[in-house]
């Protein structure tokens, strides 16, 4: 360790693994191709150094692939690096591949033994936490049964309950969540949290950022093979989310192209959605939207959002014959169709006003205050009598994202107040 005070140390890691090109399924394919055997070489960590104090609790946050759980998995010693160095310090509890040393003909008591033998405790030791692992899986009753008899989900719990019990220096784990049911889940968190404030070093790969801000005390963010930020989880996750929300919005764009690629391919196609569209839109046509956009804080058209971020609709309209008594209106509804608001200039007692003249109004909502999903916004110009003029369903399609882990389809501001 070239530094004493750390518990990991990991310089200029790099690793790759071998691709292999598909042969092709058909048999032209095969044919052509038989001899073909060749692979690439993907590189999926570039060069990456780190280091984990004694202690600290780090979180790994990046996308799909990007090479989280091989980071944890050379940790672990399940895979080793092409080249660079892993040192580590004490005894290591991994949570990857729970059970793998499980024999199923064995009862649970016996896998305990055998299983924390792996992780290197004497049988006193095991003696000494026996009672506390068999408490900690709640699978008292079964523990004398072969584990063969034990559904995957109790499986889990007990291979959880070993490795989370054996004292190790550090413990690293993949999605600490996957394991059990909602309480256990919970069970399992608060004993990390334990485990964390008795000076145990933590690694955590997670997509759960509001979990790796609860326990972490860094986040490293891997993208492309390298680390492109660590520091405090709360900021690099607000980057990490940036990045991805403009990756995301790149591929609303491609797949814009895509399907505009396809509709001049097939007019039919287009003739049906045409079709669809004009249900969508209804009305006198006397006025009619011509310009729909969302707007950021900062008055960029956008179409993610995070949750209390403002959010500002600024219409423009057409008028073709004068409307009396105009009301203008909007609603939100999440994807799976659940009107989550709807309020119009009557509602919201606007005075009066008649439209003569193409003319925009603006609507601003200082804090959407929405949970993450996918929203469609209706936006209407009615006659007073409620017959409508433009009746546009589903004029803008926008998502809300947030680093928090609340649930349900508002963010209620609210405050806690513990005596305890
Ligand atoms: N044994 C292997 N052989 C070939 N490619 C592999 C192997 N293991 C991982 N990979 C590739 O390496 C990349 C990184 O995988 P890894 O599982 O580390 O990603 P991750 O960041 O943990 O992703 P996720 O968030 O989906 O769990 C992926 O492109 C994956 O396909």
């Amino acid at each position: 360790m070239k530094n004493e005070e750390n518990a990991i140390e990991v310089r200029d890691v790099t690793k790759t693994f071998k691709v292999y090109y598909d042969k092709g399924t058909e048999l032209k394919e095969k044919l052509l191709f038989w001899k073909r055997n060749r692979y690439e070489n993907r590189v999926v960590l570039d060069h990456i150094s780190f280091e984990v104090k004694k202690g600290e609790a780090i979180g790994l946050v990046g996308k799909n692939g990007c090479g989280k759980s091989t980071t944890l998995k050379m940790l672990t010693r399940i895979i080793y690096p092409n080249s660079g160095e892993i040192e580590m310090c004490g005894r290591v509890s991994s949570l990857i591949e729970l059970g793998a040393g499980f024999h199923p003909d064995m009862s649970g008591r016996e896998n305990i033994y055998t299983n924390a033998a792996i992780f290197g405790l004497t049988k006193k030791e095991i003696d000494e936490r026996l009672e506390e692992i068999i408490a900690f899986s709640e699978l008292e009753e079964f523990i004398d049964n072969p584990v063969r008899t034990y559904s995957s989900g109790m499986y889990t719990r007990l291979a959880f309950s070993v490795a989370i019990n054996v004292d190790a220096d550090i413990l690293l784990i993949d999605e600490i969540l996957a394991v059990g049911d909602a309480n256990f889940q919970a069970k399992c968190f608060n004993k990390l949290r334990e485990i964390k404030a008795s000076g145990t070093t933590i690694v955590i790969v997670s997509h759960s950022l509001g979990q790796i801000e609860q326990i972490c005390d860094r986040s490293i963010w891997i993208c492309e093979g390298k680390i492109a930020m660590e520091g405090k989880p709360k900021e690099v996750h607000l980057e990490y989310l940036d990045y991805m929300n403009t990756q995301r919005i790149d591929q609303q764009e491609k797949e814009r192209l895509r399907l505009q690629k396809l509709e001049l391919q097939n007019m039919q196609a287009e003739e049906e959605k045409k079709r669809k569209a004009k249900m969508k839109r209804y009305g006198s046509e006397d006025a009619k939207f011509t310009q729909i956009k969302m707007l950021d804080a900062d008055g960029k058209e956008q179409t993610t959002f995070r949750t209390g971020e403002k959010m500002v609709l600024d219409l423009s309209y057409h008028v073709e014959k004068k409307v009396t008594d105009a009301v203008f209106g909007y609603g939100i509804f999440r994807s799976d169709g659940l009107w989550v608001y709807g309020t119009n200039t009557r509602i919201d007692r606007v005075d009066n006003f008649d439209i003569d003249k193409d003319g925009r109004f603006v609507i601003t909502m200082p804090e959407l205050n929405l949970i993450p999903g996918q929203y469609w916004l209706d936006i209407t110009i009615e006659y007073g009598e409620g017959n409508p003029v433009d009746y546009y369903k589903e004029a803008l399609k926008f998502e809300v994202v947030s680093n928090m882990t609340d649930v349900g389809v508002a963010r209620i501001a609210h405050s806690w107040e513990l005596e305890i």
